[in-house]
């Protein structure tokens, strides 16, 4: 009998998952993972094993495709391929745990209507992140399930870095800066004090450059400032979504240009960012290939926020020792490194350019004042640990 544990990570447009195997008194062993991605559009199964060998890689054509759909067809999977798997809980990315939930929590009935009010904060996630909760509660009502937050690894912040300028008491109603991303920052700073104890003390901005994207100030291993603020939508600018905006703007579009609140809602989360600053794709890899002058437009503003991130963030920590990269960007695209690195020289920073070709752990320059860093983010083993703990097993 093999005992494990499930992790899922519910997006908009997929359902990430990934299987641990457990064993007292020793780490957690990835035994597979895989995604449901294109829900929606053409929602493609893929899974591997342990070894990267396929166990599934098929398009699903039934016309009622939603998550519990996938969560179906994840769990076929998995009962098909380990005959003899005794699953112990499961654990999920939960992105907004507003102010109340600063660390895991075991979910209840009680505490998924409390999660579900969160749900305007975070409309991209929140909403698939509980549908799969209840999914998994329909099929096994027995099965522990835990919550994972993204915010939980900001409540560290100070009040000055999760407020804005408005009446202090729509702070006390729970308009703050939350940040998200949380289980990035925690598990690549984990990393980072494993294997550089001495940087890990210092101030570290990591950027967690994905589809959605945003950065982090930390030290001695705590966040201090995000960018990202009360909901998924600030800081820098995203695959689809605006990053930063002058409130202003929104006003603008409802009052004069008379647009609905959700056509408001659509642009902001869906058609802005690097897919409607360039017109062509919300993929950077797509950007990247292309020699038209708009893509070349939106990954300058691309790097430019995240220049205008990095300054902000190291002056909240009065200084900067590392940047640490992570996430699909962050970890592949050896180019926006070096852009932001060499945006980044009047902090210290001198790229290696052959260790950032290389894609190596440390890609700054021997000499380097500040050093510079490739982490890739495991947000399911940490998800997987937390669901550890707070099973006690
Ligand atoms: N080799 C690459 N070069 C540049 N960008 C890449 C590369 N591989 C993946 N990406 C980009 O990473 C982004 C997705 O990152 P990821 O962390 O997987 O996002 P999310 O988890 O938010 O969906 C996409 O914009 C994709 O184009
Ligand atoms: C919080 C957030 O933006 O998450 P993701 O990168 O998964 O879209
Ligand atoms: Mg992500």
């Amino acid at each position: 009998m093999t005992k494990a544990i499930l992790v899922l990570n519910a997006g908009s447009s997929s359902l990430k998952f990934a299987l641990f195997e457990y064993e007292a008194a020793s780490d957690l062993h990835l035994m597979a993972q895989g995604q449901v991605e294109g829900i929606g559009i053409k929602p493609h199964f893929v899974a591997k094993d342990h070894h990267k060998q396929i166990l599934a890689d098929e398009l699903l054509t039934a016309s009622d495709i939603d998550h519990a759909y996938c969560l179906q067809t994840i769990g076929n999977l998995l009962r098909s391929r380990y005959a003899n798997l005794k699953l112990l809980g499961v654990g999920h990315r939960v992105v907004h745990g507003g102010a109340h939930y600063a660390a895991p929590l075991r979910l209840t009935p009680g505490t998924m209507s409390a999660l579900e009010a969160l749900a305007p904060l975070a409309p991209l996630h929140q909403p698939h992140n509980l549908a799969a909760i209840r999914a998994v509660a329909e099929i096994r009502p027995d099965l522990p399930q835990v919550a994972c937050f993204d915010t939980a690894f900001h409540r560290s912040q100070n009040q000055i870095n999760q407020l804005f300028g408005l009446p202090y008491n729509c702070y006390e109603r729970g308009i703050r800066r939350y940040g998200f991303h949380g289980l990035s920052y925690e598990y690549v700073s984990s990393v980072l004090r494993q294997q550089e104890p001495e940087v890990a003390a210092g101030k570290v901005v990591i950027a967690h450059l994905g589809n959605g994207a945003s950065m982090c100030a930390i030290q001695n291993g705590k966040s201090v400032a995000s960018s990202m603020g009360f909901t998924a939508l600030d800081g820098l600018m995203m695959g689809t979504r605006t990053g930063n905006l002058d409130a202003g703007v929104v006003l603008y579009l409802l009052q004069q240009e008379q647009l609905s609140v959700q056509q408001v809602e659509e642009l902001l989360y869906k058609r802005s960012g690097l897919l409607g600053l360039s017109g062509i794709s919300s993929d950077m890899r797509i950007l990247l290939d292309s020699t038209e002058p708009q893509a070349a437009l939106a990954i300058d503003y691309f790097v430019h926020r995240i220049s205008k991130e990095l300054g902000s963030l190291a002056a909240c920590m009065n200084g900067l020792d590392a940047l640490v990269f992570t996430a699909g960007i962050g970890e592949n695209s050896a180019l926006i490194r070096q852009r932001v690195c060499k945006q980044a020289q009047w902090l210290g920073i001198e790229l290696d350019e052959h260790a950032n070709e290389a894609h190596e752990f440390c890609i700054s320059a021997i000499d380097s004042p500040a050093t510079a860093w490739l982490i890739p983010s495991n947000e399911e083993l940490m998800i997987a640990r937390h669901t550890r703990t707070q099973l006690g097993l």
